[in-house]
């Protein structure tokens, strides 16, 4: 479990990016820290790996505050990944991936093998490994940083905004592999992300940021969804324009099968069998 108690931020310039910010985050949970640009996320994201410490307050991993760790060991054991993935450029994937267990003393043979193992976990070809990272499509680099990050073994991964820089449908691959890989791994994820959609996508535990690190709403997609906090959050939901609202529509009258279409005519999906013939009243076949 990481907690923020009291955590505020003020930048040597003044800025106060971050002020009085309280959260639990479960273990082995998605939390998506999501709101605009910047509301401080990205600052809070990087105070848990102390990649930047906090003026006032406390970051708690699992009952021990991050103050007192060394960061480079900190950060070593968690796992992080960036928007453009941070690949260094000019060493081959396999060797990106392997840096940090090479780091800690791994022989480096043995961490190649791991990372050749980690190239299967999110689902590259092991042809990629010799490969360098300006040879990858935005994609592909992606699933490099995310095995990269993993090359520790970390309990705790970090994602900011990783899979903002890639096109519409690798985005929606690289968001249901995350789930995967989540179901499988279990790792207590932190992302940040500036999309709504995406934050539904992929949390168990969603947190709206208004600016200066303040919290709007916390709660599960379907509490947030289900009932916003105030006017702020059902605007940045979409909840005030009815761009939320899906209403049935019988597709095929003979066999009854309904169609789910949002606010603005598309389709959203399909009501399976059963629950489309509770939608119309027809009676199961026998
Ligand atoms: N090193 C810094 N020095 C001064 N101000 C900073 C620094 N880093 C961030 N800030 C400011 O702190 C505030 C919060 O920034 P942060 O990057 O955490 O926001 P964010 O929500 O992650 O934004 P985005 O979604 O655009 O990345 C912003 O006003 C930003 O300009």
């Amino acid at each position: 479990m990481i907690e923020f108690r009291s955590v505020s931020k003020r930048f040597p310039d003044g800025t106060l990016a971050v002020d009085d910010f309280s959260i639990v985050i479960p273990s082995r949970q998605t939390t998506v820290f999501v709101g605009s640009s910047g509301s401080g996320k990205t600052t809070l994201l990087r105070m848990i790996n102390r990649m930047v410490d906090p003026t006032a307050g406390q970051v708690v991993i699992d009952g021990d505050d991050v103050a007192k760790e060394n960061p480079v060991q900190l950060r070593r054991r968690i796992g992080y990944v960036m928007q453009n993935g941070g690949l260094l450029p000019h060493r081959r994937i396999v060797d990106n991936v392997a840096t940090v267990p090479v780091l800690r003393g791994v022989p480096r043979g043995e961490a190649r093998e791991h990372a050749l193992e980690l190239l299967d976990t999110v689902g590259l070809d092991r042809s990629l490994a010799t490969k360098y990272p300006r040879q990858l499509s935005g994609g592909q680099q992606q699933r490099v940083g995310v095995a990269r990050a993993l090359a520790a073994d970390p309990n705790i991964l970090l994602m900011d905004e990783p899979f903002g820089a890639v096109d519409p449908i690798v985005r929606l691959e690289l968001q249901r592999e995350l789930k995967r890989l989540q179901k499988d791994l279990d790792k207590t994820v932190v992302f940040v992300t500036h999309d709504i959609d995406e934050a539904f996508a992929l949390a168990d535990q969603v947190v709206i940021f208004r600016t200066g690190g303040i919290v709007a709403q916390v709660g599960t997609p379907s509490e947030v969804l289900g009932n916003p906090a105030d006017e702020f959050v059902a605007s940045f939901i979409g909840a005030d324009r009815g761009q939320r609202q899906l209403h049935l529509e019988p597709r095929n009258p003979e066999t009854g099968q309904v169609m789910v279409v949002d606010a603005s005519g598309r389709p959203a999906g399909l009501l399976s069998d059963d629950e489309s013939r509770a939608s119309t009243g027809a009676a199961s076949p026998s």
